[in-house]
């Protein structure tokens, strides 16, 4: 497997509290992993130290062949955060078209992630009178424009309509068949079944490192919910197996 991902013995404390406590995974390039878990349990915490902006305080994180948070990963590597970082007084297409400059690529490759995004409609509009959705979409256009190797996205379809979260994920993989290596966390478990991969974390340390379908075959039931559920009821002592 090539890894464009490589996580060893992390731990991150944040305050006093230990947010991932010895984490190791390796993801492949060309994937989708989704990476799931409880509010708080760590998802936001594990990107940030891929995208290199966490001090961490043991273990390493090695993206792309380099270690997390060098500089020649900056351009190589897109993060779309929970909160929209978009310009509010900029409209959608002079907000991509920005980000397109800083990456050096013609602003008809801005136009095209707009669509991609299913924002062409709304091209011309001022980012501030978007909606919350919309304005997400606007800001995962930005972190797609570069067409970087790596996207790591921290929920990027919360707040979309079922129509839209599956053109999205439509995109996701087509952006994967063309060799970009995706990270998207979720709360949605009908979001889950659609990744190649899945990373799910719990209290800071990684309870399924497997495909959907090996984490079914593995708790012997057809959902991923339950599947879930009772991964995390066996780590936690309830369930005998
Ligand atoms: N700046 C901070 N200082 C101290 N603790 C923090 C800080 N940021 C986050 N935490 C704590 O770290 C833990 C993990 O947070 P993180 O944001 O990684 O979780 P998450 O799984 O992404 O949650 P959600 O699904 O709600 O976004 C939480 O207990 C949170 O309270």
């Amino acid at each position: 497997m090539d890894t464009a991902i490589g996580v060893r013995d992390l731990v991150v404390r944040r305050g006093k509290r230990t947010v991932l406590d010895g984490i190791s995974c390796a993801i492949p390039l060309g994937s989708v992993t989704g990476l799931l878990g409880p509010s708080g349990s760590g998802k936001t915490t594990l990107m940030r130290a891929v995208v290199g902006v966490q001090i961490v305080t043991a273990g390493t994180v090695r993206v792309l062949g380099e270690p997390a948070g060098s500089p020649a990963l900056r351009r190589r590597i897109g993060y779309l955060t929970q909160a929209p970082s978009v310009y509010f007084d900029l409209t959608v297409r002079e907000n991509a078209r920005y980000f397109a400059a800083l990456h050096g690529v013609p602003a008809a490759q801005a136009d095209q992630a707009v669509a991609d995004v299913g924002l062409a409609p709304a091209a011309g509009q001022l980012v501030g009178t978007l909606s919350g959705g919309q304005r997400s979409r606007a800001s995962l256009a930005c972190a797609i424009v570069g067409r970087p190797e790596l996207l790591v996205l921290d929920e990027p379809t919360v707040g979309q309509d079922p129509v839209l979260r599956a053109d999205l994920w439509a995109r996701f993989h087509e952006m994967a068949a063309n060799g970009t290596t995706l990270l998207v966390s979720s709360h949605v478990m009908d979001e889950a079944a659609r990744c190649d991969r899945l990373l799910l974390i719990r209290e800071g340390q990684l309870i399924a490192d497997d495909t959907p379908d090996g984490v079914r075959a593995a708790t012997g039931t057809g959902d991923l919910d339950a599947a879930f559920l009772q991964l995390i009821r066996e780590k936690e002592g309830t369930v005998a197996r």
